[in-house]
C-alpha cells in the first residue's frame, strides 16, 4: 500500500474512540523506532515531518526512510504529514514532494488571514489528493521559531467554538488543531494540568464527525527526565500532558495526538546512559541502537495510550 492520506484513519479513529499517534521524524533511527512499534501492533501511522526537519535532515533523504518504511509495512496505513507548515509556499512544496498531509499553522495571524491562507493551502492539496490540517487558537510553548504563550496563560487562550464552526465551513479544511489546554516542548507545566474537555466537546456538538487536533501532547515522562538528569543532564523539573488525559481526549473528537518531545528524550536518554556507563565506546551504533529501541518501547506504550494499537485493519 503506498503512502494514504488521513481521511480513513479519522474515520475510523472517530468511529472507534481512538486517536492516531501523530509522531515527528528527523532520522533514521527515530522513524526505525516509531516504525518498529506499529509493525509489532498492527497500528496505523503518522509520520509527521517539521519546517526544521525537512531542514535538517534533507527531504530527500527523510523522504526516501519512510518510502522504506512503507514498503516494508504493506499491510498498514502510514500517511507522510506536514507539521506546522508556516506558509502557501511551504505547504504546496511538500504536496509536489508526495506528502499525502500537510498543516498550515495560521493561528498566529489575525482570524481572516488565517482563514484566507487555509482556504489557498486546501484549494491546492485537494487538487492534487492531500488533505490539509489548519489550527485555531493558541498553544503553549515553542513550536519552530514561533514562540507560543506562556504555559500559565493556555487556558485563556482556547479556541472559540463559534469560531471553530465559522473556520472550517469557510476553508473546507479537513481536520483542525485546537487549542484545549496543551503546550509545545519540554517545559510545559508546574503542575498537572486539566485539559478543556468542554472545548472538544462544544466543537464536536456543532461539527458532528469532524476531527479534531491535539498538539504538544507529549508527557515529559519521568522515567526519561529522571535518567537524562542522573547521566549528567539539567532538565528542570517540568510535567507534561497526563496520559489519562490523552485517553480521555481521545475517546473523544481528537483524533490525531502529536508526540515529538517524548521522543527526543527517550533518545536523549539512552544516548547519555550509554555514553556515562561505558564511557570508552565511541561505536554510534552502540548508543543509536538503545536510543532506537527506547523509542519502540516508549511508542508500544504510546499505541496503548491512544487506543489505536492493532487498528490498521480497519484504518484502510
Ligand atoms: O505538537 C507537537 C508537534 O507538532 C509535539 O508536541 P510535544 O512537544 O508535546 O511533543
Ligand atoms: O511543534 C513542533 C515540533 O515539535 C517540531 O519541532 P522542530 O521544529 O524543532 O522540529
Ligand atoms: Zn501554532
Ligand atoms: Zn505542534
Amino acid at each position: 500500500m503506498p503512502l494514504v492520506t488521513t481521511k480513513k484513519m479519522f474515520d475510523a479513529a472517530y468511529k472507534g474512540g481512538y486517536a492516531i499517534g501523530a509522531f515527528n521524524v528527523n532520522n533514521m533511527e527515530i522513524t526505525q523506532g516509531i516504525v518498529n512499534a506499529i509493525a509489532k501492533t498492527k497500528s496505523p501511522l503518522i509520520l509527521q515531518v517539521s519546517k526544521g526537519a525537512r531542514k535538517y535532515a534533507d527531504m530527500n533523504y527523510l523522504k526516501a526512510i519512510i518510502d522504506v518504511a512503507v514498503e516494508q509495512n504493506p499491510d498498514i496505513p502510514i500517511a507522510m504529514h506536514l507539521d506546522h507548515g508556516d506558509s502557501f509556499e511551504t505547504c504546496k512544496q511538500c504536496v509536489d514532494d508526495g506528502f499525502t498531509s500537510v498543516m498550515i499553522d495560521g493561528s498566529h495571524h489575525e482570524l481572516e488571514e488565517n482563514i484566507a491562507i487555509t482556504k489557498k493551502v486546501v484549494e491546492y492539496a485537494h487538487d492534487h489528493g492531500v488533505v490539509v490540517e489548519a489550527e485555531l487558537g493558541q498553544l503553549g510553548g515553542i513550536e519552530e521559531d514561533v514562540v507560543g504563550v506562556s504555559s500559565d496563560d493556555v487556558m485563556k487562550h482556547l479556541t472559540d467554538p463559534d469560531q471553530a464552526v465559522e473556520f472550517v465551513e469557510k476553508t473546507g479544511v479537513d481536520s483542525l488543531a485546537i487549542a484545549c489546554g496543551t503546550s509545545h516542548g519540554a517545559y510545559k507545566f508546574k503542575e498537572a494540568p486539566k485539559l478543556a474537555y468542554d472545548v472538544i466537546e462544544k466543537i464536536s456538538e456543532k461539527i458532528p464527525e469532524f476531527p479534531l487536533v491535539m498538539h504538544g501532547s507529549s508527557s515529559v515522562l519521568p522515567e526519561f527526565k529522571d535518567l537524562i538528569n542522573k547521566y549528567g543532564g539539567d532538565m528542570p523539573d517540568a510535567m507534561g500532558v497526563p496520559e489519562e488525559a490523552i485517553t480521555e481526549a481521545s475517546k473523544m473528537a481528537i483524533c490525531k495526538v502529536n508526540i515529538d518531545t517524548d521522543l527526543r528524550m527517550a533518545l536523549t536518554a539512552k544516548i547519555r546512559e550509554v555514553f556515562a556507563t561505558n564511557p570508552s565506546e565511541f561505536d554510534p551504533r552502540k548508543y543509536l541502537g538503545p536510543g532506537r529501541d527506547a523509542i519502540e518501547n516508549m511508542v508500544l506504550h504510546k499505541l496503548e495510550v491512544l487506543g489505536c494499537s492493532g487498528k490498521a485493519a480497519e484504518c484502510k
